[in-house]
């Protein structure tokens, strides 16, 4: 039987941070950011739709996308943001599911959904027994987000608001990790949820 987390937090809240951890523990991690990578990488369905909804000048030179610049547009535009997500999501759902059955198929104890919309695309709540969130304060969150991704307030501001404050996101929780400390203070609480679970090796994290 696999058990199955989801984990989620709002944008730069440390996600990857426990997520990799979590893998190094030996968990299997479904990772939607990368979904969302691979599902308009050149060549794919995913990047012809996008270039033909929003026009050719959000490809770059060499034929990638220009994430840089749909980013500006989206964050900044919620009807944008849904003419995005009605191309991305369909292709990241099909892919998050066919991960999933390949895990159940192999029997691996516990499978991590590591997605950053996870509460406000509706569908993944259904597919898990619980959730994990990462969590930190407001003022936190902001400065990690404008010094990791080189973003202005406004631009982080922007981006902080298209997803559910961080709040609701706690109480939506099964178990919440406090990353407003140190990294060594949130591995030590990853650590901890491990152990107490008997999920994975902890004491291969890194
Ligand atoms: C707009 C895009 C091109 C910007 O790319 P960029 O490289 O700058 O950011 P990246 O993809 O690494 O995402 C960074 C963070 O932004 C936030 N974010 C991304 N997509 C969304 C979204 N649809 N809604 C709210 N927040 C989002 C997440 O916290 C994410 O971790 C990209 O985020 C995208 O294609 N988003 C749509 C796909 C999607 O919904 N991804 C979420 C996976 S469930
Ligand atoms: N406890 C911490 N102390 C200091 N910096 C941290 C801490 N945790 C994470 N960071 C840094 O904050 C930034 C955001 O963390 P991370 O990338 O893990 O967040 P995320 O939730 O995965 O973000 P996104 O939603 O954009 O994918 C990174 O630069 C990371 O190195």
């Amino acid at each position: 039987m696999t058990e199955i987390w989801g984990l989620t937090g709002g944008i730069a809240t440390g996600k990857s941070t426990v997520s990799h951890w979590l893998h190094q523990a030996g968990l299997t991690v479904i990772d939607a950011d990368l979904i969302a990578r691979q599902v308009v990488a050149p060549g794919t369905t995913g990047l012809t739709k996008i270039v033909a909804t929003f026009g050719e000048s959000y490809c770059q030179p060499d034929g990638s996308l220009n994430r840089r610049k749909l980013g500006n547009l989206v964050f900044h535009d919620a009807t944008q943001l849904s003419r995005l997500e009605a191309i991305t999501q369909p292709l990241i759902q099909t892919e998050i599911t066919r991960q999933l059955a390949s895990a159940k198929a192999r029997h691996d104890p516990v499978v991590v959904i590591d997605a950053p919309t996870f509460f406000e695309v509706g569908y993944l709540i259904d597919l898990v027994d619980h959730v994990l969130v990462v969590a930190t304060d407001a003022t936190t969150q902001q400065q990690r987000l404008q010094k990791r991704d080189g973003l202005t307030a406004e631009g982080a501001l922007a981006r902080i608001a298209q997803q559910w404050p961080i709040a609701r996101k706690v109480a939506a929780a099964d178990v919440v990790i406090d990353n407003r400390g140190t990294i060594a203070q949130t591995r030590q609480q990853v650590v901890k949820w491990l152990d107490t679970n008997k999920f994975g090796r902890s004491n291969q994290i890194k």
